[in-house]
């Protein structure tokens, strides 16, 4: 490793925003202690960075990622974007690369490739890594800092900070109640058949086989692209593949007359990709109100009776102290408590969280595992959980897990036992 270059982890202290750190990178503001950042060319990459060059892939034309890797950044697994992502960032030679929370959603093939990739780069590069939970360690990199109350100190990464406060949610209150019945809920609320999907001549899943019954918790897991997101888009109603396909939704074959809204009003949805571009000075309550309207932000006019249900989730959560507060300033953790409690405010039969969470601290992940499984024991609704990893302390009912093959991906049942 060269002594020339400046290799760096640093770890956030509980639950901070990582923007503040950012900023003050960007600003050399720490350069009068490390004056090798002063006179650098930072490139980030970052889940918003990727967003950004997907809005300009997409607005603005710009085909710089398609023209290198032949696929558009927007079509590809999260796996798949960050090395299309890399390489787009190394070809552009920054002195000092900032990894923000960049080996989170990745499985451990993905992890040790990218480790040894970024490992190659250090003769060249001033590396960064900014990580919260500590499995995202890069052990290659020499110094460790733990960022906390606006300044960095020298961290023993093998002992954690202590623990922060006011992250719980209210483990007395009982889980709201839907406000009327809704319309019978079937026994099977997504049937596969034999669902094969592929992209021109790629094959994604094989043969898929998969029952979901009213009141399951399931694990839905596999590697980087084994084709967790593209299952999950053929019940969220977001993907035409799902057409033609032997797919029956909440007892109705889909493609039977059902629209996308109808579809919507039975799905709560989660993923971390939401509020990542969320920029509106909407509160805390506006934004679990939205999920009555399926907007990300409230652009329409609640009724009494949807602010009631609002803050009987606020309270739920233990967050209605939050409630009038903007969202945008709130803790990751108590956005994403805040977010789980849009995609329930409707009460809907499923809720489908995918990754949610990734970018989490370890004791905040924990507390996510916690409302979750209330959630899926207390209420009744029926929960698919999607990651790479079981997180701690999550305890679904059932997993399927998808494995890679030549001809796409199998999907099989496992035991929980
Ligand atoms: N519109 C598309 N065109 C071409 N390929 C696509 C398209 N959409 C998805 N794919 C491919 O399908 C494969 C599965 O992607 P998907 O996002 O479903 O995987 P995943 O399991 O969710 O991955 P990750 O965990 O990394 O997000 C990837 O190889 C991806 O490039």
């Amino acid at each position: 490793m060269s002594a020339n270059q400046h290799h760096w982890n640093i770890k956030l202290a509980q639950a901070p925003d990582r923007k503040p750190l950012l900023t003050a990178l960007l600003d050399k503001k720490y350069s009068a202690d490390f004056e090798w950042l002063a006179q650098q060319k930072i490139r980030i990459i970052s889940p918003k960075t990727i967003l950004s060059f997907i809005d300009e892939e997409l607005i603005h034309d710009n085909d710089a990622i398609l023209k290198q890797n032949g696929q558009m950044l927007h079509s590809m697994s999260s796996g798949e974007r960050k090395q299309a992502y890399l390489q787009y960032v190394l070809a552009q030679k920054p002195d000092t690369l900032i990894l923000d929370h960049f080996l989170d959603n990745l499985d451990t093939n993905a992890r040790t490739h990218f480790s040894d990739l970024l490992k190659s780069q250090c003769e060249e590069l001033h590396l960064i890594n900014i990580y919260s939970r500590d499995d995202d360690h890069m052990i290659f990199l020499s110094d460790t800092y733990l960022y906390e109350n606006d300044t960095l100190s020298i961290y023993d990464p093998t002992t954690g900070p202590e623990s922060a406060g006011d992250l719980r949610f209210n483990n007395n209150h009982p889980i709201p109640k839907a406000s009327k019945i809704g319309p019978e809920v079937p026994q099977e609320l997504v049937e596969f058949k034999s669902v094969t999907i592929s992209y021109l001549d790629k094959s994604i899943l094989r043969d898929i086989n998969w029952k979901v019954e009213k009141g399951q918790f399931w694990h839905l897991y596999g590697p980087n692209g084994s084709g967790k997101t593209t299952l999950l888009t053929m019940i969220t109603g977001d993907n035409p593949k799902a057409y033609g396909q032997n797919i029956k939704l909440f007892g109705k074959q889909k493609g039977s007359g059902e629209t996308i809204w109808e579809i919507k009003q039975k799905v709560g949805y989660f993923t971390t990709n939401m509020t990542f571009q969320f920029k509106r000075m909407q509160t805390a309550q506006e934004m679990v109100l939205s999920g009555f309207f399926d907007s990300i932000g409230l652009y329409q006019i609640a009724g009494d009776h949807q602010v009631k249900l609002a803050n009987e989730w606020l309270t739920f959560i233990g967050l209605s102290h939050l409630a009038k507060q903007p969202f945008i300033n709130l803790s990751m953790c108590h956005q994403r408590m805040i977010m789980i409690a849009r995609a329930m405010v409707k009460h809907p039969p499923l809720l489908i969280l995918d990754e949610a969470s990734v970018d989490l601290d370890d004791e905040s992940a924990r507390r996510m595992s916690a409302l979750i499984n209330r959630i899926a024991h207390e209420g009744e609704t029926t929960i698919i959980y999607v990651s790479h990893r079981l997180e701690p302390g999550l305890t679904p009912s059932n997993s399927f897990e998808l494995i890679p093959g030549d001809e796409g991906s199998q999907g099989i049942v496992n035991s929980l036992n």
